[in-house]
């Protein structure tokens, strides 16, 4: 790995995002952390500016915070989320967890679609996907279908097989949480709406670190989680976008007082909001939406695209290492694809008794996550990841390997 070493060095010195890594809490016994796209680092700002709301707004202000900002805060910072996902105002929450969302979203969905009858969700979808749309199509009645990537990891052939009038929704995770493929977005979207039917987007493992444009690909719903790369930290609450030509007609499945068009007039009846706050249900987390807004700021600043140029270079640089690791004998096989257009923001590993490894790997302050039954995650986080920190975590990973 000593010509990794040079390299490494190289890349971090070229870096454009390198100062950014220093915002974040770096702690001496994590040598590299490799899981930034499950839960992202702790921004310093947010620590600062959680301590400050708890003494200065929630404390000092009490009640009186509710009409001096916090009111607005699930769609301002929707607003703030949607920005980064190539959404324009008006039509993204922050609230609820992702799997709310995406219960929320298929049904809304499926409101918008009357008289179809089939839900598609594809088999490897991540388990709360894949359980959701099962009890969704159960409660709606609908039949639910089940499609199947291809060798490459693609769903438009098995979706070509499946999609016609009898399509109402189709739900799809723009990457994979365990192979990090990462699909077309806007010709999936085309290829669905082609039949007729609406799409519901999953982003947990692409916002913010891999540009989207749900407005230009006419996507109909999105849901995704803040607590990867944008770091709004464990449990931080998830985004809920949908165009705003659904807005004013969907039906979601939790109308509460705030998603009622006048929250505070507490009407007899539920008249729905017509705008994103149709989304929402009760009451949001607060001290969430605040540490949500600092990550999401410093996505915006550093910029996605940038973020994007850093990711492949990282995603790269650990499948040039692992090729390199295979070539010296070691039991590995690359999971995730080589070309970079094809890959999301982490590189996954089959590698034998994969679980023990990543306890020896954690052991060594070298911390990235394990998948049922033998997959090795590595988890690149461009605002917080450093060539020189991949570089050591890659060289334990070897060591380990070797063991
Ligand atoms: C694709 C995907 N969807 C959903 C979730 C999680 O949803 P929730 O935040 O509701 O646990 C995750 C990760 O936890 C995920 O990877
Ligand atoms: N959401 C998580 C949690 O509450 C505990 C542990 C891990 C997670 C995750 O985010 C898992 C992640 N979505 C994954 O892709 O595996």
């Amino acid at each position: 790995m000593s010509d990794f070493r040079e390299r490494a060095a190289a890349l971090d010195a070229a870096d454009p995002l390198s100062a950014w890594r220093q915002q974040f809490q770096l702690d001496a016994d994590v040598v590299a952390y490799l899981d930034g796209n499950s839960l992202g680092r702790l921004p310093l700002r947010t620590r600062e500016r959680l301590a400050t709301f708890v003494r200065e707004e929630w404390g000092a202000r009490l009640i009186r915070g509710w009409s001096e900002g916090w009111v607005e805060l699930p769609v301002v910072v929707g607003d703030e989320v949607g920005a980064l996902l190539g959404a324009a105002p008006g039509q993204t929450v922050v609230g609820d967890s992702t799997s709310i969302g995406i219960a929320k979203a298929l049904h809304a969905a499926a409101s918008l679609a009357p008289g179809r009858t089939r839900l598609v969700v594809d088999a490897s979808d991540f388990p709360t996907d894949r359980y959701l749309a099962e009890e969704v199509a159960r409660q709606r009645g609908l039949e639910l279908v089940v499609v199947h990537r291809d060798a490459e990891g693609d769903v438009a052939a098995s979706l070509a097989d499946v999609l016609d009038e009898r399509t109402a929704v189709v739900l799809l995770s723009h990457v994979d949480y365990r192979t990090g493929v990462l699909l077309d977005l806007p010709s999936l979207t085309a290829q669905v709406h082609a039949a007729g039917a609406l799409v519901v987007w999953d982003l947990c493992h692409s916002a913010g670190v891999v540009p989207t444009s749900l407005d230009t690909a006419e996507v109909d719903l999105a849901v995704g989680c803040t607590y990867k790369y944008l770091n709004g930290g464990p449990g931080a609450p998830a985004f809920l976008y949908a165009a705003a030509r659904h807005l004013p007609h969907l039906e979601q499945p939790l109308p509460g007082w705030w998603s009622a068009d006048d929250l505070f007039a507490m009407a007899e009846e539920y008249r729905p909001a017509t705008d994103a706050r149709r989304l929402l249900s009760g009451t949001p987390n607060v001290a969430g939406l605040v540490a949500v807004r600092e990550g999401v700021a410093m996505v915006a600043e550093a910029g996605v695209e940038a973020a994007r140029a850093k990711s492949e270079l990282l995603t790269g640089f650990t499948v040039d290492a692992l090729d390199a690791l295979g070539e010296r004998g070691l039991a590995l096989q690359l999971v995730t694809p080589r070309e970079p257009d094809r890959r999301g923001s982490h590189v996954t590993v089959r590698v034998p008794d994969a679980r023990a490894l990543t306890a020896r790997l954690t052991d060594r302050g070298v911390v990235p996550d394990f998948r049922e039954p033998d997959l090795l995650r590595l988890g690149l986080a461009p605002l917080t990841t450093s060539f020189a920190e991949l570089h050591a975590g890659l060289s334990v990973l070897a060591e380990e390997l070797a063991h």
